[in-house]
């Protein structure tokens, strides 16, 4: 087996890789308007009632109708879960790892195909899309491997006369509830884990992306997998959503989305319902107010182009986005204005032009909230950038910036989750780490210094689930940084670590005496 490493990202300035990427969209363009029915039980079932997803970018351009699944169409799909899951938690771990390699391969080789999609369905720019597409990638490479290393268990002791094992079993049926702002990766990933660990699942997809979650099952099926492991379910979050979670074979949740939503599946997921006989697991992740902090002794250029890249890229809409900046007092006014300058200088318009830096924002209620925030920030701090915003086309948001903003106001404490980044002036180090652990959530956070012994207070002090020291917070990569963050962040359950399938398992002790 080769050891795993991590998916290459793609170099648009080489004119081959930049032709290849403008032909998949010709072929994803040629596409649209598509309708894709669920899939249970490996049928295509279509229904009257569709969720219409659109290019946000050109907002009345359909990417793709897609059926609904009602309550009755979901207590099917379960059903067929459950009887799935007797035969699929039998199969043995190698082959289920196979079927995620051979999906692996089956997207590497029509990689920008997959991208060019998350250009038209998500709004990704190129190099964005390209990084969704490689971590779905690097999610099957990597579960796959681990599953491979935990088939066997773990060793325990055993004394004379007796052996002990430790073994891994399935759980059962896991709803999967998936975010759009990564919508290949993360919706992929999620899956993939319940399934490489014997269990059969239930996909939610978000709504404003199912097109690019329904091509990930065909590639799932294309690679192997028997028909009823995966059922594609797409349907209305409030609806479907809380029937799935709410049900009594429902073995747990996998969410991922924000705080409201994830603390609601939690504590839905907590009522014993009628005919169940486990406490159903939940594993959530959920949103981030994540901060970069700037010392007196750092390399400024590092510091600026971090914020801008971390704040900006794909609009911000990241849950580890660069939504607050706090920046030692010396250094300030230079960070801010570097910052300001940088930021006028991004590009904005359709993602599938490879020279704008940065698109749009999701869809029209993702529009109205970022904006609204705007208006608050104007009341909040000095606007120093953007600013403004227009939806007549697609929903394009400026990349805005406000300094001067009190620790405690709004923008500094609720995620936006857009292009908005407030940043704010601490008196020492020391006071800025305080700033920045003033928050609820706890996802990520960088830190820009070139004193060793800040990197070490920070390093115990500032508490999120992953930090950076002298780059930018996002872009954590699959085994390298595993992901997941505290408090109402999550369950810290770390995606891409060593830990996350066994979030997806129980352990069995099986003792014999001799
Ligand atoms: N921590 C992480 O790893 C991570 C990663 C990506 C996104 N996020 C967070 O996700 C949020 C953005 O994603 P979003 O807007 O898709 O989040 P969301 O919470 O609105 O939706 C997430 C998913 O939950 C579904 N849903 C909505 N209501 C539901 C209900 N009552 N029951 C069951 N499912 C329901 C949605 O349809 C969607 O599939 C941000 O807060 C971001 O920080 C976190
Ligand atoms: N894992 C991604 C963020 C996922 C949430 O949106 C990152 O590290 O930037």
């Amino acid at each position: 087996m080769i050891k795993y490493k991590h998916e290459p990202l793609i170099d648009f300035s080489v004119k081959e890789n930049k032709e290849a990427y403008e032909e998949a969209l010709a072929k994803v363009e040629a596409e649209l308007g598509a309708d894709y029915p669920l899939i249970i039980g490996g049928d295509r079932i279509t229904t009257e009632d569709k969720i219409i997803s659109y290019n946000p970018a050109k907002k009345t351009e359909v990417i793709g109708s897609v059926s609904k699944a009602s309550k009755e169409l979901a207590e099917k799909a379960m059903q067929v879960a459950d009887e799935t899951f007797k035969t699929w938690k039998k199969v043995k771990p190698e082959v289920r790892a196979d079927v995620l390699f051979k999906a692996a391969a089956i997207i590497r080789r029509r990689k920008h195909e997959f991208s060019a999609l998350l250009t038209k369905e998500a709004g990704k720019p190129w190099n964005e899309a390209d990084a969704d597409t490689a971590e779905a990638i690097d999610f099957l490479e990597y579960y796959g491997r681990q599953m491979l290393e935990l088939k066997d268990g773990r060793k325990v002791e055993s004394r004379p006369n007796e052996f002990n094992r430790y073994d891994y079993i399935p759980l059962g049926i896991g709803v999967i509830i998936s975010p759009w702002n990564f919508p290949f990766a993360i919706m992929a990933g999620t899956t993939v884990a319940a399934v490489v660990t014997g269990n059969t699942v239930l996909l939610k997809p978000a709504s404003t992306t199912p097109v690019i979650a329904y091509k990930f099952i065909e590639v799932l099926e294309e690679a192997g997998l028997p028909a009823g492991v995966v059922n594609y379910v797409p349907g209305s979050g409030a609806e479907v959503g809380d029937y799935l979670v709410d049900h009594p074979k429902t073995r747990f949740i996998s969410f991922t989305g924000s705080r409201d939503v994830g603390l609601r599946i939690n504590q839905r997921a907590s009522v014993l319902n009628d005919g169940q006989i486990w406490i159903k697991r939940v594993i959530a992740e959920m949103g981030g107010k994540d901060t970069i902090v700037v010392d007196k002794e750092a390399d400024l250029e590092l510091a600026a182009q971090s914020i801008v890249k971390s704040a900006f890229g794909f609009s911000g809409q990241k849950c580890s986005a660069c939504s607050r900046a706090v920046i030692v007092e010396d250094v300030y006014d230079e960070v801010v204005e570097r910052v300001t300058k940088l930021t006028k200088e991004l590009t904005v318009g359709d993602p599938t032009d490879p020279s704008n830096f940065m698109a749009t924002v999701i869809d029209a209620n993702a529009f109205n909230k970022i904006t609204e925030y705007i208006e608050i920030g104007k009341g909040e701090g000095r606007l120093v950038a953007g600013g403004t915003a227009d939806d007549s086309v697609g929903y394009f948001v400026q990349p805005t910036v406000f300094a001067d903003v009190d620790p405690s106001a709004r923008i500094m404490k609720e995620e936006i989750f857009g292009p908005v980044v407030a940043i704010t002036k601490a008196a020492t180090f020391e006071e800025a780490i305080d700033i920045a652990n003033d928050t609820e959530y706890g996802l990520t956070g960088a830190v820009i210094t070139n004193n060793r012994l800040n990197l070490e207070y920070a390093r115990e002090e500032f508490h999120v689930g992953n930090l950076y020291f002298n780059r930018g917070c996002t872009g954590a990569i699959v085994g390298y940084q595993p992901f997941g963050g505290f408090n109402m962040s999550g369950t810290d359950s770390k995606a891409g670590g060593p830990d996350y399938l066994t979030l997806h398992m129980q352990a069995k002790t099986t003792s014999e005496a001799f």
